[in-house]
């Protein structure tokens, strides 16, 4: 995607794309075969000790051609090693020379059924990118074996059984995927290596450079990327010497009832905290007592039904609206999302205002496109995404995560925010951003509020909204991890600072 820095991650087609360009460039097929081995060698020697005995399993294509090149590479240098090739003799040119090369030294494969337990390391190279259905048979056989045998894994590109475009195990119900300690891939990260369960049975995954540019990477992707803070730094907001309060946005939380108060307040802070310049919690008289008690910097507004809320809007100070978070499902918060659109303001739909256009998602869509361009994010998990988009035939069945969350996005003409463990952002122009750095105690209660509250401040400031949202998953996963375990969700804002010291002060990054 032109002007956009970041780290690209490939589907296997697209990785397929820039191994032919490479390749009609001059460098033959076989180099890179080879610069892939001797990068799995290094990781292979890193992962067995000296004496450690070492099993390379080859499949017939190239990836099995990966692992007889490490073979000879170990072997030339003293080590144990053996090669099985359970599916026989290779299929590619390439492969074929790098088992030829391989088999003149060595001779002979080892059986199938070898004792596994005597090795210390196994290498899988039985598939890696071509894998285009379920593990059967010997594949499936070995793939179980290497499990049950707890040995150090190094899978070569990933993992035999897992897709590398989905994270996916292939026929997942019957089928099954070897499970690496660590994987050694080429040129560019792929989806399947970030995505559950994908990133958890690829171990530590280490990208090696062989010799594909930089320029043909980028010029094969499709702008799908890692969301790491080199995808949207130059985007972010820094107050400039001349900034006043309302230069830095001010943002409008709707509320929900006097028993459901805590959610919005998280919200609030939490644009306040990732630099929005005031934030304002609108809410009815009863609620207002309740935010009253708890309030200091967040300022309260009255605002009784959607009119209210509407008047609020007269003010063009408020420039982005943060709605859901314990809004209470139903037309009035509907009917407070529609206002926001048609009165362009940037928008954070959350949550309940997810849940109020339950089914309707074309309703939703409509009013974007009335609204007129200010960014619109909505940040749904599972349930609230099968809510809105269940019924739309080309969402739920679009295949990996980043393609329900893609069609989805473009269906609506909304960032959408596909919440997780592997938390996804797709933007309606087909961008598409996987984040990694979400610890597990992120899933508390609250957690959510405090993103969209992150999301609406950095809208506040002006953050394109695919940018926006990646920031605030990104700085949400950082802060959670700054704090670490026990972390509940009132800890999250406080933590912002110190994520925003190291980002923006170019100290280490967490
Ligand atoms: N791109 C690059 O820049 C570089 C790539 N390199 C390496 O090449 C690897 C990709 O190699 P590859 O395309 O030959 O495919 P690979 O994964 O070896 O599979 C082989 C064949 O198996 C078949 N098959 C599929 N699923 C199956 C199943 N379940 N059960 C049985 N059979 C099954 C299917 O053939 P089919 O049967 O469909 O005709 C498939 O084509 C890549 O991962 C990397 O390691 C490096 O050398 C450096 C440069
Ligand atoms: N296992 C997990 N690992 C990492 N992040 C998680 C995990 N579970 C949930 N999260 C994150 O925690 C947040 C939970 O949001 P949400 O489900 O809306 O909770 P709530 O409604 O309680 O605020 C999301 O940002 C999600 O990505
Ligand atoms: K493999």
């Amino acid at each position: 995607m032109a002007g956009q820095s970041g780290e690209y991650l490939l589907r296997a087609s697209w990785m397929a794309e820039a191994d032919r360009i490479t390749i009609a460039s001059g460098v033959p097929g076989y180099e890179l075969m080879l610069r892939a081995g001797r990068g799995v060698a290094a990781a292979a020697r890193r992962m067995a000790a000296p004496g450690a005995r070492i099993l390379v399993i080859c499949g017939a294509g190239n990836n099995g051609g990966d692992g007889y090149v490490a073979a000879r590479l170990l072997q030339a240098e003293g080590r144990d090693v053996d090669v099985m090739a359970p599916l026989g003799p290779a299929t590619t040119a390439d492969a074929g020379q790098a088992a030829a090369d391989w088999a003149h030294a060595h001779g002979a494969a080892v059986a199938v059924d070898v004792d596994l337990a005597s090795y210390g390391l196994v290498i899988d190279a039985l598939f890696g990118a071509g894998l285009n259905r379920p593990l059967e048979g010997v594949a499936l056989d070995l793939a179980q074996r290497i499990n049950a045998a707890a040995l150090p894994v190094l899978a070569v590109d990933v993992p035999s059984g897992l897709s590398a475009d989905s994270g996916q195990v292939l026929g997942a119900a019957m089928g099954a995927s070897v499970s690496a300690t660590a994987t050694v891939t080429f040129a560019a990260r792929k989806p399947g290596h970030l995505l559950l369960p994908g990133r958890a049975l690829c171990g530590a995954v280490t990208c090696i450079d062989i010799g594909i540019a930089p320029g043909t990477i980028a010029s094969v992707g499709r702008g799908m990327f890692y969301n790491s803070p080199d995808l949207w730094l130059t985007r972010f907001p820094a107050p400039s010497l001349e900034a006043h309060k309302y230069r830095r946005g001010h943002v409008l939380c709707g509320s929900g009832g006097p028993l459901s108060t805590g959610a919005i307040r998280l919200a609030a802070r939490s644009a306040l905290r990732v630099g929005a310049g005031l934030a304002t919690i609108a809410a009815g008289p009863d609620a207002c007592r309740v935010h009253a008690a708890h309030l200091t910097a967040v300022m309260i507004r009255e605002a009784e039904g959607a009119g209210d809320f509407a008047r609020l809007l007269d003010d063009v100070r408020f420039n982005a609206v943060i709605l859901g978070p314990a809004g209470g499902v139903g037309p009035e918060l509907a009917a407070r999302v529609e206002e926001a659109i048609l009165r362009g303001r940037a928008l954070v739909i959350d949550a309940d205002a997810i849940s109020s256009f339950a089914g309707a998602p074309e309703r939703m869509a409509a009013l974007i496109v009335a609204g007129g361009g200010a960014p619109v994010v909505m940040t749904p998990h599972d349930g609230e995404f099968a809510r809105l988009f269940g019924k739309v035939a080309g969402v739920m069945d679009a295949g990996a995560k980043y393609e329900r969350a893609l069609a989805a996005a473009r269906l609506a003409g909304a960032i959408v925010v596909l919440k997780g463990a592997d938390t996804v952002i797709a933007a309606p122009d087909g961008r598409v951003a996987i984040n990694d750095n979400a610890p597990p105690w992120l899933g508390t209660a609250g957690s959510g509020d405090v993103l969209s509250g992150l999301v609406g401040g950095l809208l506040a400031q002006g953050m394109p909204g695919f940018e926006a949202a990646a920031a605030a998953v990104w700085i949400h996963g950082a802060a959670a991890r700054t704090f670490g375990p026990g972390l509940i969700s009132e800890d999250l804002p406080e933590q912002v600072p110190a994520v925003l010291r190291r980002l923006l002060q170019q100290e280490p990054l967490a």
